[in-house]
């Protein structure tokens, strides 16, 4: 595995692979990696000859400076567990190499990234955006695997791709779970024991839902369901559920008779975790 710190270094690695006829797919991370990213490496592995996985902690997507501060860094294992996935070349930038002279251009999906979960972090889907068109300028991959976890961050790029016209597709994975149920992210490390035994409420609230939409519930009896179960836990602070059409995020309202994606999250002491599912009437 090439592990490339400069743009130059990873347009070298790339342009080998393209010189020798090769497919290349591209996973973005913020590091501390868990199976969830190993799933987009061994999804990304199975359809490409060449695999390159980025890690940078992009400061314009984070508001909250503790948050930033607080992320988890684990760099040595990172790269050994992507050496052992079958990475090809991996991106291990610094802040200057990919931002050299500050933020006067972004990129942002106005509509899209500013309602729902972009309320709750106000300005952080325009970050997002912003790095991952950089990474995909830099890289120039023929596909780039996203978690369905992150479900507005995938549909924010997907429609991103689609606007700008930028020529590689856009694949969502399905989420990966803990055996309890919660949804693996890299801030579940900075659970408390306790916070995180309480966490698996978010996912019992999808399920609950789910179980509900069979049995022909509507929008708001689901919305219901989910705070009644969420709240119950004293330990969870609500702070969203979003109930919309998938791909659009568009709200639904009355009775559930198509699909609908169901977007929670949910504070735990200072951890700002989510979960996602789409349930079926
Ligand atoms: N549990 C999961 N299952 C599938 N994909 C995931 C999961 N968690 C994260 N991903 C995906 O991995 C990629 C990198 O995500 P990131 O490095 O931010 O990790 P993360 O676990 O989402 O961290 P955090 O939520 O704490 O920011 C994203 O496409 C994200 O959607
Ligand atoms: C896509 C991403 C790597 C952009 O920084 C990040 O938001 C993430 O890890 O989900
Ligand atoms: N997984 C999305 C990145 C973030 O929470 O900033």
């Amino acid at each position: 595995m090439q592990v490339c710190r400069t743009i130059s270094d990873i347009r070298a690695a790339v342009a080998a692979f393209r010189g020798a006829g090769e497919s290349v797919g591209l996973v973005t991370t913020m590091g501390a990696l868990h199976a969830g990213h190993m799933t987009l490496v061994a999804n990304a592995r199975a359809a490409h000859d060449r695999v390159v996985a980025t890690i940078f902690v992009n400061p314009t997507q984070f508001g909250d400076p503790a948050d930033l501060e607080n992320y988890p860094r684990t760099e040595e294992e990172d790269l050994a567990a992507l050496e052992a996935a079958g990475i090809d070349a991996v991106l291990i930038p610094s802040v200057d190499e990919i931002y050299p002279d500050g933020d006067e251009t972004i990129v942002e999906t106005t509509h899209l990234a500013n309602t729902l979960h972009g309320q709750v972090r106000p300005g952080h889907f325009r970050g997002v955006a912003t790095v991952v068109t950089k990474l995909f300028n830099i890289v120039r991959p023929d596909a780039a695997y996203f978690g369905e976890k992150d479900y507005q961050q995938l549909q924010v790029i997907k429609r991103m791709v689609c606007d700008l016209h930028m020529d590689l597709r856009v694949v969502g994975v399905p989420t990966v779970r803990e055996p309890d149920g919660l949804a693996m992210s890299s801030r579940n490390v900075r659970l408390s024991p306790e916070d995180r035994a309480a966490a698996v409420v978010l996912s019992r609230s999808l399920d609950a839902a789910a179980q509900h939409a069979k049995e022909g519930a509507t929008v708001a009896e689901l919305d219901r369901v989910i705070r009644d179960t969420i709240n119950a836990e004293r330990r969870a602070e609500l702070t969203a559920v979003d109930i919309v059409a998938p791909g659009t995020l568009a709200r639904v309202e009355g009775p559930v008779t198509a699909p609908v994606a169901i977007m929670i999250s949910a504070r735990f002491g200072d951890v700002l975790l989510i979960d996602q599912r789409e349930v079926t009437p």
